[in-house]
C-alpha cells in the first residue's frame, strides 16, 4: 500500500486485506471518525479493503476541498451503490458531463413545477390533509409514524414527478415503499468496500436482494413513463415525467443525447428515493426530540396558536412571523444528522489537496456530522435548542456554518423542498396534536443506526387531538 499511494494524508496502519475495517465496526461509524480525527486532523486516511478512502473534517476543510477543489472532487467512486445500483447514471449516481447536464436539466425542470414557488406549498399542504385524518384515526393509541408520513411525503415528489398521488392504503404503492425501505435497511456501506461480497452464495449480505428491490422500483416507474408516453400532448408537460420525454424526442437526432430512457429511469429513481427518505427520517427524529424537550414542544405550540391560530393551516407566509418554529426545524436538521458522511465523492485523477496526494479514484467522504457537532460553531452540541439560530432579537438566522446539505456543486438540490415539508408538516402535526410518549415513565431511545442515512429505531407515539 505504501509504495502505491506515497503522499496520503496520515490515519491508522491497516492491517494486511482488511485495512482499517476494524475503525468501521462501531454502529455509528460517525463516532469514530471523531475520535481520529482528534488523533490525525482534519484530512485523514482509512484503508477500506483495497480502497483509499479520505476523510474530510470541518466546515473550512470541506469548503476548500469541495467548493476551492470542486472541478477535481465533483465525480462518483466506482463503489456498490452507483456501479450496481444506478451504474453510474441518474442525478446522484453519475459523473462529469452526463450529470452535470442532467442535474441542470433536474434544476430546471424541478423549478418550473413549483421548486421555491406557492404552487409547491399548495401540494404539500394538500398531503398534508390527506395525512391528517390518518393521525386522527389512530385515536390518541401509541403507534409508529414511519410507515403513513413516508407515503405522504413521498406523495409529494410523486405529484411533482409522476403528476398524481397514491391513496395510502393503495396496495401496490405500499408495497413499494415497505420495499424502498427495506433497501435503506438492507444496504451495508460493507459491500461498497469489498464488491466480492455481493457474490457469495445464499446472499448473506443481501446484495441481490437489494438489486432486486431497486428493479422492482425501476419497474413501476417504467409503467408510468409508458402511460406518460401514451397520453401525453407535446405542447404542455404535466409533470417531470412529461417534460423529460418532451427534451428526449427534441434531441433524438443528436448523436450525442444522452436523454435516454435508462438516464431517465436511474433520475426519477433518485429524485423518488432522495425526496422521500430524508424527509422523513427528519420528521421522526423531529418527533424524538420534541417528546425529549417538551418545553421546546410548547414554545412553539404557542408561536402556532399566536400566529396561525387553530381556524386554518400553517403556510409559508407564516415563516416570516414564527421564527422560533422555523430554528426548530433548522436544529432537527443539525441534530438528525440525517447524513453525517454525506454521499461518498472521488476524483478522476490524483489531486494535490494541503501537500498530499489524493489518488485518482479514492473514495472521498465528506464528514457532515464534523461540522453540525463541532462545539465551536454549535456549543454544546447534543443539546437540542432551536435559540442557537435565533438572534439577540429573536429573528431566525441561518447559520453559514451549515452543511446538512452538503457544500459545493453536488450539494443537494432538494433542500427548498425539505425545508418546506419540514416546516409545514411539523407546524400543522403541533397544530393539531400534542405528542405524547408512549409509556409515561420511559421515553423511546435517541440512540440512531446509520445505513444509507441515520435513522432513529423504530418507536412508537400518541398523537393526542387538541379538538
Ligand atoms: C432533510 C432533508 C435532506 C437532507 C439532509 C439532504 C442531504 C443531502 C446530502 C448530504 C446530499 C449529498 C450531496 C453531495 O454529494 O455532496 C444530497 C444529495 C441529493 N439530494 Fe438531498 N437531502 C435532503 C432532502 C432532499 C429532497 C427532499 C430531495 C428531493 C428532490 C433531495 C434530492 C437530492 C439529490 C437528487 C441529490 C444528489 C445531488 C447530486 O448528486 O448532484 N434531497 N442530499
Amino acid at each position: 500500500r505504501r509504495l502505491q499511494h506515497k503522499n496520503l494524508p496520515p490515519g491508522p496502519t491497516p492491517l494486511p486485506v482488511i485495512g482499517n475495517l476494524t475503525c468501521m465496526r462501531r454502529n455509528n461509524v460517525f463516532l469514530t471518525f471523531r475520535e481520529l480525527r482528534v488523533k490525525y486532523g482534519d484530512v485523514f486516511t482509512l484503508h477500506i479493503g483495497n480502497i483509499v478512502t479520505v476523510v474530510f473534517n470541518g466546515y473550512a476543510t470541506l469548503r476548500e476541498a469541495f467548493v476551492q477543489h470542486g472541478d477535481s472532487f465533483s465525480d462518483r467512486p466506482n463503489i456498490f451503490i452507483f456501479k450496481d445500483i444506478s451504474k453510474h447514471h441518474g442525478i446522484a449516481g453519475s459523473s462529469g458531463d452526463l450529470w452535470k447536464e442532467h442535474r441542470t436539466f433536474a434544476l430546471k425542470t424541478l423549478r418550473e413545477f413549483g421548486f421555491g414557488k406557492r404552487g409547491l406549498e399548495s401540494k404539500i399542504i394538500e398531503e398534508i390533509e390527506a395525512y391528517l385524518p390518518c393521525l386522527e384515526e389512530k385515536n390518541g393509541e401509541p403507534f409508529n409514524i414511519h410507515a403513513l408520513t413516508q407515503t405522504s411525503v413521498s406523495n409529494v415528489i410523486c405529484s411533482i414527478v409522476f403528476g398524481q398521488r397514491f391513496d395510502y392504503k393503495d396496495e401496490r404503492f405500499t408495497k413499494l415503499m415497505e420495499m424502498f425501505d427495506a433497501n435503506f435497511k438492507l444496504m451495508n456501506p460493507i459491500l461498497n468496500f469489498f464488491p466480492f461480497l455481493q457474490h457469495i452464495p445464499g446472499d448473506p449480505f443481501k446484495a441481490k436482494q437489494i438489486l432486486r428491490n431497486a428493479d422492482t422500483v425501476y419497474a413501476f416507474i417504467w409503467e408510468l413513463v409508458q402511460e406518460h408516453d401514451n397520453s401525453m400532448d407535446d405542447t404542455y408537460s404535466r409533470d417531470y415525467i412529461d417534460a423529460y420525454l418532451k427534451e428526449k424526442k427534441e434531441r433524438q437526432s443528436d448523436q450525442s443525447n444522452t436523454f435516454t430512457d435508462f438516464q431517465m429511469l436511474r433520475s426519477i429513481g433518485d429524485l423518488f428515493s432522495a425526496g422521500t427518505e430524508t424527509t422523513t427520517t427528519s420528521i421522526r427524529w423531529a418527533v424524538l426530540f420534541l417528546l425529549y424537550n417538551p418545553d421546546v414542544k410548547e414554545r412553539m405550540v404557542a408561536e402556532i396558536h399566536d400566529v396561525v391560530g387553530t381556524s386554518r393551516f400553517p403556510n409559508l407566509g407564516d415563516k416570516e412571523n414564527m421564527p422560533y418554529s422555523e430554528a426548530v426545524v433548522t436544529e432537527v436538521i443539525r441534530k438528525a444528522n440525517v447524513a453525517p458522511l454525506g454521499v461518498p465523492h472521488s476524483c478522476k485523477t490524483d489531486v494535490e489537496f494541503r501537500g498530499y496526494t489524493i489518488p485518482k479514484g479514492a473514495v472521498l467522504l465528506l464528514n457532515i456530522d464534523s461540522v453540525l457537532f463541532d462545539p465551536v460553531e454549535f456549543p454544546d452540541p447534543e443539546k437540542f435548542d432551536p435559540t442557537r439560530f435565533l438572534n439577540e432579537n429573536g429573528k431566525f438566522f441561518g447559520r453559514e456554518v451549515f452543511a446538512a446539505f452538503s457544500v459545493g456543486r453536488r450539494a443537494c438540490l432538494g433542500e427548498t423542498l425539505a425545508r418546506m415539508e419540514l416546516f409545514l408538516y411539523l407546524t400543522t402535526i403541533l397544530q393539531r396534536f400534542d405528542l405524547v410518549p408512549e409509556h409515561a415513565d420511559r421515553l423511546p431511545s435517541l440512540e440512531g443506526v446509520l445505513g444509507v442515512t441515520h435513522t432513529p429505531r423504530p418507536y412508537n407515539v400518541r398523537l393526542v387531538s387538541r379538538q
